[in-house]
């Protein structure tokens, strides 16, 4: 069988020994270890550059790493399998919906072409999915005519609505403001409460301490710091985007 037994019963998602490099470039990612437990929410911050989206990029599968594993649950699996499965969904900072497309038909539309759920199934789910991202009511427009924050919050509903195991989130608030950033928080929050283990990529460190369990920070492609929000001065540098936080590499 397929795999590889490699970490503790509360981890879900694993990354072990991770380095990647652009053909057109130096290396950008050097032997990232990271973790997210059962119903964590783990921020992933560091000053621009620094490769926090190609990381979410080589877990979610749309990259594939030089070296090192990503493993789901214990079991080691392949980007193919990350991509096929949906075992690791990833909302992106654009929202990337169908314009021309109703909000409901925005979720519909995925579950029937890459799940093959049937339409009444599939528009039942979506209506569900509205209804726990707050915008039920909404189904028949088009994005178009959303809020920024609503826009989102279908993003993330179409992401969720796949079922994934683990979810990334690169940047997704950094179109809103503080308010509408709060509000999509706190149902990401929420829904990890759920437990959907996540990793968040954000620049916002207000947010960072308010609702993530755990913040990672990136520097130069290694992690350079992993504590809990409560350790808000080993994070000032990452504010400052100047220097890499005071720790041992
Ligand atoms: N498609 C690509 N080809 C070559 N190099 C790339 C590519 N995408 C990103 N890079 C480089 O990889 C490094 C890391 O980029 P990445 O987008 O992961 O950083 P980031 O921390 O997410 O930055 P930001 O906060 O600005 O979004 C940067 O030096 C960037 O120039």
């Amino acid at each position: 069988m397929d795999e590889t037994r490699d970490g503790s019963a509360a981890e879900v998602l694993a990354v072990r020994g991770l380095s990647f490099a652009y053909q057109s470039g130096s290396p950008v990612l050097h032997d990232i270890h990271l973790s997210v437990g059962e119903r964590e929410l783990v921020a992933v911050m560091g000053r621009s550059g620094s490769g926090k989206s190609t990381l979410l990029r080589c877990i979610a599968g749309l990259a594939e790493p030089d070296a090192g594993a990503v493993l789901v649950r214990g079991r080691r699996i392949s980007g193919k399998e990350r991509r096929r499965d949906n075992a690791i969904g990833m909302v992106f900072q654009q929202f990337n919906l169908f314009p021309h497309r109703t909000v409901r038909d925005n979720i519909v539309m995925p579950l029937r072409v890459v799940d093959r759920v049937p339409l009444a199934t599939a528009v039942q789910v979506a209506d569900e999915h509205l209804e726990m991202v707050g915008l039920s009511g909404l189904g028949d427009r088009r994005p178009t005519t959303l809020s920024g924050g609503q826009q989102q919050r279908l993003a993330i509903a179409r992401m969720l609505a796949m079922r994934p195991r683990i979810l990334l989130l690169d940047e997704i608030t950094s179109a809103l403001d503080a308010t509408l950033t709060a509000d999509v928080l706190a149902i990401i929050r929420r829904l990890a409460d759920t437990g959907l283990p996540m990793l968040m990529v954000t620049h916002e460190l207000t947010f960072a301490k308010r609702f993530a369990d755990r913040i990672v920070v990136l520097h130069d492609g290694r992690i350079v710091t992993e504590t809990s929000p409560e350790y808000e001065q080993t994070l000032t540098p990452v504010t400052e985007m100047d220097q890499p936080p005071n720790v041992q590499r």
